[in-house]
């Protein structure tokens, strides 16, 4: 599925969080979503999601605006796992998973072979079945976020939002979850705090600053020292992996008086996601 944002902007309490965002994000692709805390990158993806009507511009899925669209419509064809939700309840892991699949059930019908099976398949797809029967609040927090992306899955999207998905999980499960969101074929927009994990396992990636897109394209093309040093504001290294992307080792923040110095690229013109080749 193919998601493109035109001229998308959303403010609240007078303040301008997403500022005129242009994206096209081509079926099957997976892009990563970078910038500082508080850049925006939860509010676009909400955005995109649905959950926030902008105040202007256009999202659309496959090039229908969604302006219209039900909260139903669009979970049949997007998932969107959410920061930390601090969602609480008493149900079992696999009805929880079982949530996806709302959006394609009767209202008075429980769930159904189908139902069952496709849960399954998601619990499995993220090393959770043997997780299945237990209580979720007996789970621990990345056990949790697997599962709500166990859930994401159940609801068989053709498009995944995930906002900071890899926070709560040890380093294999990372890796393992970046593997298999690249590797699912639907498109995917992933906002993602580990620069390095981003440029491993992404395609693209798009880097936020101030509610704007500032750069984006290849992982090489947006994991400058520049970027390093005027938008996250770190001193740090860049060398190359093994498959040529880039790979960040951190010496420690900024200081002002070299801050001073650091430059902030300006807004990246649409289309945001079809630049930068290298
Ligand atoms: N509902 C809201 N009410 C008031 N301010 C908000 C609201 N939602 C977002 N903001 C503000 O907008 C800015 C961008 O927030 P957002 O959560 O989108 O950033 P982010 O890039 O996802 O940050 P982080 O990396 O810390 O998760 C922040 O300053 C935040 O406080």
């Amino acid at each position: 599925m193919r998601i493109t944002a035109e001229g998308l902007s959303w403010s609240v309490a007078g303040r301008h969080v997403v500022r005129g965002v242009d994206l096209d994000i081509a079926p099957g692709e997976t892009v990563g979503l970078l910038g500082p805390n508080g850049s925006g990158k939860s509010s676009l993806l909400r955005c995109l999601a649905g959950l926030r009507v902008p105040d202007a511009g256009t999202v659309r899925y496959d090039g229908r605006s969604i302006r219209d669209w039900s909260a139903r419509r669009i979970a049949r064809r997007i998932a969107f796992v959410e920061q930390d939700s601090g969602f609480d309840t008493d149900l079992r892991v696999a009805d929880v998973v079982g949530l996806g699949r709302t959006p394609f059930r009767d209202r008075w019908h429980g769930p159904d072979a189908t139902d069952r099976a496709v849960v399954a398949a998601a619990l499995d797809r993220v090393g959770l079945t043997a997780l299945a029967g237990r209580p979720w609040k007996g789970l621990s927090g990345g056990e949790r976020q697997r599962a709500h992306i166990a859930r994401a899955f159940a609801q068989q999207p053709y498009g995944l939002l995930l906002d900071e998905p890899t926070n709560h999980l040890d380093v294999k499960h990372q890796w393992e979850l970046m593997e298999l969101l690249a590797g699912t074929g639907q498109t995917v927009l992933v906002a993602l705090h580990d620069l390095t994990l981003a440029a491993r396992h992404c395609d693209r990636l798009l880097l936020m600053h101030q509610g704007r897109p500032v750069a984006s394209g290849t992982p090489a093309a947006v994991l400058t020292a520049e970027h390093l040093a005027g938008i996250f504001e770190v001193d740090a290294e860049l060398a190359t992996d093994g498959l040529g992307r880039p790979a960040v080792s951190y010496r420690g923040p900024l200081r002002a008086t070299s801050q001073a110095h650091a430059h902030v690229p300006a807004h990246v013109p649409a289309p945001a996601l079809r630049q930068g080749t290298s």
